[in-house]
């Protein structure tokens, strides 16, 4: 009864307060209509309504740049590859100004960090266009031994890219998310001249990555090659195959300098999660036990030949020389009796090999490659076919330790990664032909932008 009075004597003074002539609120706030129900009443008074639409303006404007703004500084909360898996999420292929999506955080994808040696490359150079575009910072380091600055020429100024001169023989320190190491010449006229380099490049280079990928936590992507298979007495070739390597031939500074840069990246993985215990000196026996709890996130490919636009003119390899030879109006080299085999896979497909295998959880190693096979002869005749029907062809001896045939069996990557060549030789050549043509055409080509 008391409760029902003192309500009702609260409820008659807000009567008043909001009927009252001399409030000193009822000029500014609008009387609602009587009829009203109370709760919209209660609204109304004292510019609440006005809050509450502040409110709402003020949150909606943070949901709005809030995707911005996690996009232009990312690495503030970057995690090591915690969101390499990505295959799934959305991306932002833009620079600043470019159209951002309003996508929840959670849905947005964040900027990763990623150092691709060799990015000035013939591989690297693609690897590099494919990671600017989905929107990720991208650092190259290379020393120009076999890269191009007109390979990157296009990524120059922009905010995400980054171009170091240095060589991975050094060690350098960066702060990255992923490291592709591509950096290694890799052309067998390169083979004989450059033998110590190249030794030195796959083991030294390889080191000092995976000694960064450690330090820093970031994920490491090693590319090897099909020749750690050497001339294979297996046919096609399983990543299971350990090979026919010749260890002291004209060709091993690079078979087995991949072979060595494979047993490094192995030694890296198995070294995580491994007890590691010191002698103590002053007793001589083992120490206190100390769990290695680094986790070395690595991942290999073995890349089969490759091709497309961006080769070197004159790099030694068969589908540029028969290609720079036959718009050139020159014989083709076959080199042997060019019965031997070989499967060449457009660039774009191995690009999409590597970035699916980086952001799997696999190891491998992973066969790229195209598993259509041709001989030197039939791979004439291919180019013939489209660049010159009048070519012709002139034998010359062949270089020692040849493979005579090599086929991937790629089964492992099309199961684990969900990858396969898309890309035959019949259609990735012309695209190939037209930046030959160009370049060859400009007599200039390259010279002015080492
Ligand atoms: O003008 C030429 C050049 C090469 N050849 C032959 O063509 C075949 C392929 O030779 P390439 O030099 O293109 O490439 P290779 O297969 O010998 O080595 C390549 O293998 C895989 C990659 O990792 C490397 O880029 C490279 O070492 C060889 O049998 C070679 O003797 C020619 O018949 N004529």
């Amino acid at each position: 009864m008391k409760l029902y009075k003192q309500s009702s004597l609260i409820h008659k003074r807000d009567n008043e307060i909001t009927s009252g002539q001399n409030s000193p609120y009822i000029s500014r706030t609008p009387k609602p209509p009587k009829t009203l129900p109370r709760s919209i009443n209660y609204l109304f008074k004292e510019q609440r309504f006005l809050f509450i639409l502040v409110g709402i303006l003020i949150g909606s404007t943070f949901f709005i740049f809030q995707p911005t703004l996690s996009r232009l500084s990312p690495h503030e909360t970057a995690q090591p590859f915690s969101n390499s898996i990505s295959r799934h999420t959305q991306h932002f292929p833009s620079t600043f100004g470019a159209k951002i999506g309003r996508v929840p955080v959670e849905i947005g994808r964040r900027r990763l960090r990623i150092v691709v040696t060799g990015g000035a490359g013939f591989v690297g150079s693609h690897l590099v266009d494919k990671l600017i575009n989905r929107g990720d910072e991208v650092i190259v380091i290379d020393n120009f031994f076999t890269g191009r600055k007109e390979n990157l020429v296009h990524h120059l100024g922009k905010p995400r890219f980054e171009l170091i001169r240095h060589d991975v023989v050094e060690p350098i320190l960066l702060e990255v998310d992923q490291i592709y190491h591509l950096a290694c010449p890799a052309s067998p006229n390169e083979f004989e001249i450059l033998d110590c380099v190249i030794h030195k490049t796959n083991v030294m280079g390889t080191l000092n990555m995976l000694g960064l990928a450690k330090r820093v936590g970031a994920k490491f992507l090693l590319t090897s090659t099909s020749e750690v298979y050497g001339d294979p007495l297996e046919h096609p070739q399983k990543e299971t195959y350990w090979g026919n390597v010749n260890p002291i031939g004209v060709r091993s500074c690079y078979d087995e300098g991949k072979r060595t840069a494979e047993t490094l990246t192995m030694d890296y993985h198995r070294g995580a999660g491994v007890e590691v215990r010191a002698l103590d000196p002053a007793t001589g026996k083992a120490g206190l036990g100390q769990l290695n709890s680094d986790f070395y996130h690595v991942c290999i490919a073995r890349i089969f030949n490759t091709y497309g636009p961006r080769m070197c003119l004159d790099d030694g390899r068969v589908v540029s020389n028969f290609v720079s030879q036959a718009i050139r109006k020159q014989p083709m080299t076959i080199y042997g009796d060019g019965k031997q085999t070989r499967s060449f896979q457009y660039v774009s497909d191995l690009v999409e090999g590597l970035v699916a295998l980086m952001e799997s959880e696999h190891v491998g190693p992973f066969n790229m490659g195209n598993p259509g096979e041709f001989t030197m002869l039939e791979l004439a005749e291919v180019v013939k076919e489209i660049i010159d029907p009048s070519a012709t062809i002139e034998f010359k001896p062949n270089t020692a330790d040849d493979p005579s045939k090599r086929k991937p069996d790629i089964s492992k990557a099309k199961e684990l990664l969900n990858w396969e060549p898309k890309i035959s030789l019949r259609q990735g050549l012309p695209r190939m032909v037209s930046d030959f043509r160009n370049r060859i055409l400009n007599e200039d080509e390259g010279k002015g932008m080492k």
